[in-house]
């Protein structure tokens, strides 16, 4: 391990036992990576993750391609608009004035969704994100799959679970260095404002500006860079299935000094229409009571959505998969004796 990644201080997991071939002793090897996914899962709701066989040159790549692409006029970014309704707004954007997070951003769907929206320059670029995305893709089925190990469930549960991948979502942003931001309100310079995602998990593939913190019992944590390096956090998606068992956690980002800062998103997320609530498998290991009430992930996802372009006054109030919860039934909180 590097030594940025042997002194951070939050779970840096090492996936080469999955990308080497092996005998017996790659098993136990990938036994340990599996066992640590579940505690930084439960203890942080996030780890990152080194190792994990996407090629260096295609993360650099996609980082320069989107550095080039922001630094277009804004006229150029704008070409990059989509004509046609989307569920979500595809190509390129910037958060408006009133939003509390400071950023412009490209989105996309799989790269064969019609959808899409590419610019036509820099010209690499589209090949450069569509290459990244394949790779944030094949990672995040590579952790979903070891998520039945971690949660106790059936080999194969997961992916049978989630098994519409049209939904899957990329979103390249840049963050505006602190210093270029006119509000003198030193609160409203947040590049993304405290958050849970929404989806199964986020993997994030940042620059090294530095900005991402996650928090962990009240403190935040910087996620401090380290090169080639992915982010991965648990999503609500997560926290329901496994009855709170694996927690989505709040992250932020905040505004960058001196220097803008770019990352990409890849969000791992389930069919629209599909039921959610608490797996039997999980309840079965469990034996606990279900804290979530069944829900259709797409009303869920309109809510949040909701929010996000009308955010309430006080963003404390934005909707949570709290809203799901099923409060303690009396019997069950009251202290046994
Ligand atoms: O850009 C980042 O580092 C984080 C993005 C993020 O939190 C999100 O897209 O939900
Ligand atoms: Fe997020």
């Amino acid at each position: 391990m590097s030594p940025a990644a042997a002194a951070a201080s939050f779970p840096v997991i090492d996936f080469s036992p999955f990308f080497t071939t092996g005998g017996g002793e790659n098993e136990v090897e990938k036994e340990e990576v599996i066992n640590s996914i579940r505690e930084a899962c439960s203890d942080y709701g996030f780890f990152v993750a080194v190792n994990h066989g996407i090629p260096t040159e295609a993360m650099d790549l996609s980082l320069e391609m989107a550095r080039e692409f922001f630094d277009l006029p804004s006229e150029e970014k704008l070409k990059c608009t989509p004509s046609s309704d989307t569920p979500v707004t595809t190509g390129y954007a910037k958060q408006p004035d009133h939003s509390p997070n400071k950023n412009e951003y490209f989105l996309m769907f799989e790269p064969a969704s019609a959808f899409n929206v590419y610019p036509t320059s820099p010209a690499p670029f589209r090949g450069a994100v569509d290459e990244i995305y394949g790779g944030l893709l094949a990672m995040a089925r590579l952790i979903e799959s070891l998520m039945n190990r971690c949660l106790g469930v059936p080999e194969g549960l997961m992916e049978k679970f989630n098994d519409d991948r049209q939904w899957d979502l990329m979103t390249a942003f840049r963050y505006f260095a602190a210093a270029e931001l006119e509000t003198p309100d030193k609160d409203k310079k947040t590049g993304l404002y405290g958050h849970k995602d929404l989806n199964l998990m986020t993997l994030v593939l940042q620059d090294q500006v530095g900005g991402l913190e996650f928090q962990k019992d009240g403190e935040w944590i910087p996620i401090t860079p380290i090169p080639h390096s992915l982010v991965v956090n648990v999503g609500d998606i997560i926290q329901v299935l496994s009855n709170n068992k694996f927690k989505s956690v709040n992250h932020k980002v905040n505004s960058p000094q001196g220097r803008d800062r770019h990352s990409f998103a890849f969000a791992y997320l389930i069919g629209f229409e599909k039921m959610l609530e608490p797996l039997a498998e999980v309840m079965k290991e469990s034996k606990e009571e279900p804290k979530f009430s069944k829900f259709r992930f797409k009303d869920y996802f309109q809510l949040r959505v909701a929010d996000l372009f009308n955010p309430p006054a006080n963003l404390d109030d934005a909707v949570t998969i709290n809203h799901y919860a099923i409060p303690p039934t009396v019997a069950a909180a009251a202290p046994a004796n």
